[in-house]
């Protein structure tokens, strides 16, 4: 084999680029948050952004579904492909986008209706399926969210009931049920006791043969046990981007050996 052949057959290997960022640059009014990001989210992945506090994780996690947009003063300039479209892009429907770019936040927000509502909710913003269908895709969200045979027995009862630990895998489903192909999550088990954030933790490492996931985590067990990939920032700006192992056997930077050993941060 020669040098050409190893390198085509370690492409093969290596899983499909889902998300691609290229010098992304991020703004809070003049406050200039994210600086020349430039990195790929491959699909069926888990991919941690770790960073100290204000690094710039939640932002840019936040870029690819465009939440920021609710805000005037808040801008991005760069490219976010996926699906041969710049997420960016103004002629992108963000209600759309956000069908395939589901995000689940560090308090679970369950909204105040039943389990089963929480669910369909979801899925009714974008589709009209009958009712039939309806109940098929609520159980099937379940299923996956590791809830449904906690609250089979219950779909009638407020979604604000459930413990922590419950709620967020509820909105883990609410998600699911609107089958996208990209979850963000962002610090989803920091409110979480250590059973339930064990529980969350096997649920991500299901739900990768199925999504591209980025999650924004703290915690270096975490980021270490649950994703392929890792992504170090640093004020800002991308220190580090490598095989989940690679950085925390070897990392390439001093920066990032010094974060993973507590040394700042
Ligand atoms: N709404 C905002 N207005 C102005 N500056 C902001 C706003 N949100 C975040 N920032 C600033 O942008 C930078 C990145 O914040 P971000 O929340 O992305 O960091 P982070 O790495 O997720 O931090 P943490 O781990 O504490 O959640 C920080 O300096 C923060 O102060």
């Amino acid at each position: 084999m020669n040098a050409n052949s190893y390198a085509a057959s370690a492409e093969q290997m290596a899983p499909e680029v889902r998300i691609s960022v290229t010098d992304l640059n991020f703004y809070y009014g003049d406050f200039h948050s994210l600086k020349n990001v430039s990195i790929d989210f491959h699909d069926r992945q888990v991919t941690a952004l770790i960073g100290p506090s204000g690094c710039g994780k939640s932002t840019l996690l936040r870029t690819f579904n465009r939440i920021y947009s609710l805000y005037p003063e808040q801008r991005a300039e760069g490219l976010i492909m996926m699906d041969g479209q710049n997420i960016l892009d103004r002629s992108v429907d963000v209600n759309e986008l956000r069908s395939r770019i589901g995000m689940v936040f560090q308090k679970p927000t369950p909204f105040p209706m039943s389990i089963y509502d929480n669910i369909a909710f979801g899925i009714r913003l974008t589709e009209k399926p009958p009712r039939s269908e309806l109940d098929g895709r609520v159980e099937e969200a379940l299923k996956k969210a590791a809830l449904w045979n906690e609250v089979k027995d219950k779909l009638k009862q407020s979604g604000t009931s459930l413990s922590g630990g419950q709620q967020q895998r509820l909105c883990i489903a609410r998600t699911i049920a609107q089958r996208p192909d990209v979850i963000l999550l962002d610090e989803p088990t920091s409110a979480l006791d250590p059973i339930s954030t064990g529980r969350i933790e096997e649920l991500i490492d299901q739900l990768r043969a199925d999504f591209t996931i980025v999650i924004v985590t703290h915690n270096m067990q975490q980021a270490a046990r649950i994703s392929q990939y890792t992504a170090f920032m640093y004020l800002g700006e991308l220190v580090e981007f490598n095989p989940t192992d690679k950085i925390f056997m070897n990392p390439a930077k001093k920066q990032t050996q010094d974060y993973i050993t507590g040394r700042f941060g």
